[in-house]
């Protein structure tokens, strides 16, 4: 039995039964592509053998320098954009929680990021929060000239210096980028900082699983061995690409069908806050995986029940361009009971004795039916757990689905021209030399 269920069971009046087993044989062409490397971008397939096949002693020298910066900093400083960015963040959130680090009894060591946009005031009120506090960097940067790191780079390494002089401040610079090319190698190479590799082979958005993603993971206190152990079960479970027996397969083929159809934006909701971020990672990998040739499904998000509240008007009632994919979590890592009341005012006296997650799930249920009523696909990712092992399948889930998507929709699902387009303008405008010409 798959280990993540897809729920497409309330698809029958968007999706009519012949259309599946219809795809069956484009799926396998896509699935060619993708394994056999016949498709466009096929230097760029490295993240799908990745579970079962990395580097373990680096694997086993992020746990020891996890441990080194958890014993030595306050603040680990994740210094990246985009796929240097995205994956960690949006794990870290997944398996702790909102909370973690305003929890006073917890002594570990705050993963926060940085570089992740130009914004002035966040650059100073974080070197506000952390000052008199002891911390470390982590740059990640695959190109090392991304403009938004490696402004922030300047700004925190000069913080370091001041705080530690140079020669310490060396011991406290973990580097992540390519492994011979690039501004930070040559820096890396110059001043001995400690460093990880992303494989070439392996794209920004895809790179999650790589020391991209796990030196930050593992600082937080996540755990990385159950994270890829997650996903080598999803590796192992998602290479048949029969559509009755690949669930991400399956996913891919449904969104296909009804982007076909019209239903050109597709919302990734959640139930639980502490996954808001992981839509955030998703979109990325989405939309430059898929957004090009002038075509491709809009990834967007909602974060329920929350986004009822604004969005649910929209989704409800406005244009019927939406479908939504949701993912639940069957079993969340703490439920509370709704307590009595001798007064029955706010009307809730019918719930004492359940749980909120009883009702939480009601809500849910109860949403699919009203959308799906109202002309609104939905179609449900059930994740059984909050854990380590659950996110790493889960990520390899929608990896893997996303990189058949596109060549279900003939493009390359591994390139990115069209980012390339606002950094030239900024550079114009910026008068960078060798750009002041265009
Ligand atoms: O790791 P780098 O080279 O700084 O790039 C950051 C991000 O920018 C992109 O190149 C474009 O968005 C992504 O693929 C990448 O994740």
């Amino acid at each position: 039995m798959a280990y993540l269920k897809l729920d497409s069971s309330k698809l029958n009046r968007f999706v009519n039964s012949n259309e599946v087993p219809e795809m069956q044989a484009l799926v396998n062409a896509a699935n060619r592509e993708l394994r056999d490397g016949t498709g466009a971008g096929n230097n760029y397939r490295e993240w799908l053998h990745l579970p079962t096949n990395y580097d373990h002693q680096e694997f086993e020298r992020i746990k020891k320098d996890a441990q080194q910066i958890q014993s030595d900093s306050d603040f680990l400083i994740v210094i990246g954009i985009g796929g240097s960015y995205l994956g960690a963040k949006m794990a870290v959130d997944f398996l702790h929680g909102d909370f973690d680090d305003l929890n006073s009894s917890n002594h570990q060591t705050r993963v926060i990021f940085a570089g992740n946009s130009l914004s002035s005031s966040y650059l100073h009120d974080l070197l506000e929060l952390i000052d008199g506090h002891d911390f470390s960097i982590n740059m990640v940067s695959k190109s090392g000239t991304t403009t938004e790191p490696s402004v922030a780079f300047r700004i925190f390494r000069k913080r370091l210096i001041k705080q530690y002089g140079a020669k310490e401040a060396v011991n406290r610079i973990y580097v992540t980028t390519d492994a011979k090319n690039g501004a930070l190698r040559q820096e890396v190479n110059e001043k001995g900082y400690e460093s990880f590799i992303i494989p070439n082979g392996i794209g920004g958005r895809y790179s999650v699983l790589t020391p991209v993603g796990l030196l930050p993971i593992a600082v937080s206190g996540g755990d990385i061995d159950q994270l890829m152990l997650g996903a080598h079960k999803a590796e192992d479970e998602l290479d048949n690409p029969d559509l009755t027996q690949n669930n991400a397969y399956r996913y891919a083929a449904l969104r296909n069908i009804l982007y076909r159809k019209g239903y050109g934006v597709e919302l990734l909701e959640n139930y639980e806050p502490n996954m808001r971020m992981f839509a955030e990672w998703w979109k990325q990998l989405t939309g430059e995986s898929e957004g090009k040739d002038h075509k491709g499904i809009f990834p967007a998000s909602a974060n329920l029940t929350t986004d009822l509240h604004s969005l649910g008007q929209y989704i409800q009632q406005g244009r019927r361009i939406l479908m939504e994919t949701v993912v639940k979590v069957n079993h969340p890592r703490h439920d509370v009971d709704i307590p009595h009341n001798d007064k029955n005012t706010d009307e809730l006296q019918y719930l004492e004795g359940h749980t909120v997650d009883y009702v939480n799930t009601r809500a849910y249920e109860g949403v699919v039916k009203a959308h799906t009523d109202g002309g609104v696909p939905v179609m449900t990712v059930n994740i059984p757990d909050e854990s380590a092992y659950t996110l790493g399948y889960l990520i390899y889930f929608f990896e893997v689905a996303i990189a058949i998507s596109g060549y279900l929709n003939g493009v390359n699902p591994f390139n990115q021209p069209g980012v390339e387009e606002y950094k030239t303008n900024m550079f114009i405008l910026l008068n960078k030399p060798g750009y002041t010409n265009k």
